[in-house]
């Protein structure tokens, strides 16, 4: 593919670019094996990487990359790396952001992202949010624009080359956008056949902004995550249509998603750990659906929200207070 980052490029507003497809790395207790899967996504083709503070894992893929370097196989500019600022530490972004470019041994993020609209006060000790005996946290209402005013200095540093949220809804991402001076480039969140946010995404058209799909072969196994009658982690790679299209083109059920969501004109951020997938859901790019098949997934009529974050079903600024409402029984 012949692409600074072996795969097609979406472009920004500012001039800069989103891979159409990346390497997603949460993957909760990290391990030995998770330098393996960076390794094994680097020679697959892979050259993005999303990654978070709250994944605990920017050390190790800066020391893969690091490898990589010092061997001579790639240089920093090959790589793109998309990380984000942690719930607890809208009070001090600069800092954040400081441990994370040293985390991952570089001195530019291509694309950082607030992670969650719903900011938490952070425990004194330790680098996380202070958790009540309920499992929720305690909310620090830090505006979103004074966040935002440090991502702009840092972009105009150029040691972020382009900014984004997470996570946020319609009202959110439009009151930033009006207050921003650097307009957001990107914008995060979940999305698949079952939950295709036609209306985020057409905002993100109007805005003149990328649109980045997490959980996009519907995170099977994450299941306690997301409680809520009828929603099943895995449900998108089962679905008949899916199931009808991989047979057609000889692909898995993992390509079809990841296929569906690059010709959307959306980035897709699968992951795995393991390294046959890892290759599996690479290799998205010879061949096509029709705008037929494109128009059946359109036609879907479920909208099964998965990721309804549960932890934060108090704060004033949830973003969807509808779907956790509806999970908690609130
Ligand atoms: N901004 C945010 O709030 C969020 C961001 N994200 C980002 O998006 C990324 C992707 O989302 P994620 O929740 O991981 O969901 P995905 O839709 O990428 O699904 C990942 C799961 O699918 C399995 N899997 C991977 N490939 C295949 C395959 N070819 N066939 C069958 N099963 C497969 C993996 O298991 P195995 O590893 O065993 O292969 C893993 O359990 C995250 O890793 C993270 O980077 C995710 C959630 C929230
Ligand atoms: O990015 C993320 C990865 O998954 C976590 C667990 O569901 C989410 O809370 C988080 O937003």
């Amino acid at each position: 593919m012949a692409s600074k980052f072996n795969v097609p490029l979406i472009p920004l507003s500012n001039g800069y670019v989103i891979p159409s497809l990346g390497f997603g790395t949460f993957e909760p207790g990290v391990g030995p094996a998770f330098k393996n899967a960076i390794r094994s996504a680097l020679d697959a083709g892979y050259r993005y990487f999303d990654t978070a503070e709250y994944y605990r894992n920017e050390s190790e893929i800066g020391d893969v990359l690091q490898e990589y370097y010092d061997a001579g196989k790639l240089k920093r500019e090959d790589i793109y790396l998309t990380t984000k600022l942690p719930h607890y530490g809208h009070s001090e972004p600069g800092r954040h952001i400081e441990e994370s470019l040293k985390r991952l041994r570089t001195d530019y993020i291509d694309l950082y992202l607030i992670h969650w609209p719903t900011s938490n006060k952070k425990n004194p000790n330790a680098e996380e949010g202070i958790k009540k005996e309920d499992g929720t946290y305690i909310p620090d209402l830090t505006p979103h624009i004074d966040v935002w005013r440090t991502f702009e200095k840092y972009y105009n540093d150029g040691k972020l080359k382009a900014l984004g949220v997470s996570n946020f809804n319609a009202e959110q991402l439009q009151d930033l956008y009006d207050k921003a001076t650097v307009k957001p480039h990107n914008l995060q969140v979940e999305c698949h056949i079952l939950f295709p946010q036609k209306e985020m995404f057409a905002l993100t058209k109007k805005l003149n902004m990328a649109f980045t799909a997490y959980a996009p072969i519907g995170s099977p196994g994450r299941g306690v995550f997301m409680p809520k009658e009828g929603m099943v982690a895995g449900d998108p790679l089962k679905h008949p249509l899916t199931l009808k299209f991989a047979e057609k083109y000889n692909k898995t059920p993992a390509q079809i998603l990841i296929r569906q969501i690059v010709q959307r004109g959306i980035s897709a951020i699968p992951k795995s750990t393991k390294a046959p997938r890892i290759v599996e859901n690479f290799n998205v790019f010879d061949f096509e659906l029709t705008p037929e098949e494109m128009g059946e997934f359109d036609a879907l009529p479920e909208e099964k929200r998965l990721f309804v974050f549960a932890q934060v079903k108090n704060h004033p600024w949830h973003p969807f207070p509808k779907d956790v409402a509806e999970v908690t029984g609130q």
